[in-house]
């Protein structure tokens, strides 16, 4: 209901850069005038509980709850007692913050109480806010919605952020970081100026091109920054599965014949029992797919049956399920016994899963493949090695833990192959969106003819920026930024 009034608060806000679709709304609704207020902290039994207000009355419910008349200085911790205004009762010694906007993370005056962590003082303190006029409970996501309505962030910044609350590896983490941090904003930002450049030299052309006093050579100029920028985001979109992998975990899946131990790794990668494991050989049937930390990337892990043919029809619907799950990896872990690669299953199996991956070249196939040799433990020591006529491998032992270190390794660098190293190198495109505006504005380009018709290469140059414009939220329509902003908890 509010979403319509909200609307016209963020239009006027940001102004005619960030327009967005009007809806009709009918009823009246409280709108962003009104003063929110949410818990910020997790919920439960804690140390210290963060509650926050935004809005124009978050002074006033300051002083109400402080029963001062003046505000403390502005961004400074201080200690003050809590009460109840409607029975004065002392609901907690709490450190109280005063952000008056702009300087605020949504741009509108701000506090942050800081509150012994007991449900008790939590419910107190919210219900004490509560009976302030003018304040009602912030819904989820809100007050980054403000922080987005006032121009405090764009975006990209937001998913940034929201991406930054829910990650749960180093890799994810850094990754929103540097997303929060506007880098693939920047970028966009970049493109579109000089999308606007080129325009506004298409623009001159069609209107003073007969003149004399046009510079020379202001088409071609525009149409090199044009072919360049076509370039530069053929490079991003390749790009663009390994973020979104990064954001959503990398498929890896674990495979080879039958008690090859298979089952035994997936549960010593993913540090619990996962999957049975048993001498008998066909122990694992269905797909066994776990969400798991390896090297600081996300992965989900599957555990698949062993491949071999002429089984009963249970487990071959298995392989069935095992090498339908293989078509959809992005890392194959194909794994052997060391002491059995002379029997007909290990050697039929490299000839064909790991001989097919491995004939592929790296750049038209997005599978790649490590070769683990498992039981090195049952090799003797003096004997002859695995044959050397086999492709480029690492020893392990599920059953000694010898050799883990070296395959964590191999899969941080396999991973940071596939899901994009968010350490170094250029923003990675970490949603679909991003990907559908970038391959809008690549698709608009390729109709940037201007030797042919000038009026039709200067719509192409407008349609092209206005993919690049909603990327980061200018002229972005409500059903988008609902979409991500029921990402948020309340609070945030
Ligand atoms: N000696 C030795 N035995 C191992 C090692 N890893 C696994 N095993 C044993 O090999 C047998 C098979 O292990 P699993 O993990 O069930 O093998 P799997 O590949 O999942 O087997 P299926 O699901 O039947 O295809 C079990 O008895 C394990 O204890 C190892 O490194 N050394
Ligand atoms: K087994
Ligand atoms: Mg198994």
């Amino acid at each position: 209901m509010w979403r319509g009034l909200w609307t016209l608060a963020a239009q006027a806000a940001r102004g005619p850069r960030r327009l967005c679709t009007r809806r009709s709304s009918g009823a009246a609704a409280p709108g962003s005038g009104a003063t929110i207020f949410a818990l910020s902290s997790g919920q439960g039994r804690c140390g210290i509980a963060v509650i926050r207000t935004s809005g124009p009355s978050s002074g006033h419910a300051l002083r109400i709850l402080t029963a001062a008349g003046d505000l403390p200085p502005a961004r400074h911790a201080s200690l003050r007692l809590l009460s109840d205004p409607r029975s004065g009762e002392p609901l907690d010694r709490a450190l109280v913050l005063w952000f008056p906007g702009p300087r605020s993370f949504t741009g509108e005056d701000c506090v942050e109480f800081h509150v012994h962590g007991g449900p008790a003082v939590v419910s107190g303190v919210l219900q004490a806010l509560g009976s302030v006029p003018g304040l009602r409970p912030a819904e989820a996501g809100e007050f980054t919605r403000r922080a987005f309505a006032n121009g405090k962030l764009n975006l990209t910044e937001v998913e940034g952020l929201a991406d930054l609350i829910h990650a749960e590896t180093e890799a994810q983490r850094r990754q929103a970081l540097r997303q929060l941090d506007g880098e693939l904003g920047h970028l966009c930002r970049g493109w579109a100026e000089t999308l606007t450049k080129a325009l506004a030299h298409v623009e001159a052309y069609i209107d003073f091109g007969e003149d004399d006093n046009l510079e020379e050579g202001v088409l071609e100029q525009a149409d090199i920054e044009v072919r360049a920028l076509e370039v530069a985001l053929g490079a991003h979109l390749r790009d663009a599965r390994r973020g979104q992998r990064l954001r959503s975990g990398a498929h890896v899946v674990v495979t080879g014949p039958p008690n090859a131990g298979k089952s035994s790794l997936v549960n010593l990668l993913s540090r619990k029992p996962v999957s049975i494991v048993s001498p008998e050989p066909g122990t694992t049937r269905d797909v066994l797919e776990t969400p798991v930390d390896l090297a600081g990337f996300p992965v989900l892990l599957s555990d698949t049956a062993g491949l071999r043919e002429g089984v009963g029809p249970v487990e071959q619907e298995g392989v069935r399920r095992a090498r339908e799950r293989l078509e959809q990896a992005d890392l194959i872990l194909a794994m052997l016994d060391a002491s059995d690669l002379a029997s007909p299953s290990s050697c039929n199996f490299l000839a064909t899963v790991v001989a097919s991956v491995g004939a592929r070249s790296p750049s038209d196939s997005s599978q790649r493949l490590l070769l683990v040799l498992n039981k090195s433990d049952l090799l003797s020591p003096e004997g002859p090695g695995p044959r050397p006529d086999l492709p480029p491998h690492l020893l392990l032992s599920c059953l000694t833990g010898e050799g883990l270190d070296g395959l964590l390794e191999a899969l941080r660098k396999e991973l940071a192959a596939v899901c994009g190293d968010p350490s170094t190198g250029s923003p990675l495109l970490t949603r679909a969106r991003h990907q559908h505006h970038l391959q809008g504005c690549l698709d608009a380009l390729s109709h940037y003819k201007p030797s042919k018709d000038l009026a039709l290469a200067a719509e192409a140059l407008r349609v092209a920026r206005g993919h690049l414009t909603r990327l980061t939220g200018g002229g972005g329509t409500e059903e988008i930024l609902d979409i991500i902003f029921r990402d948020f908890c309340v609070g945030k």
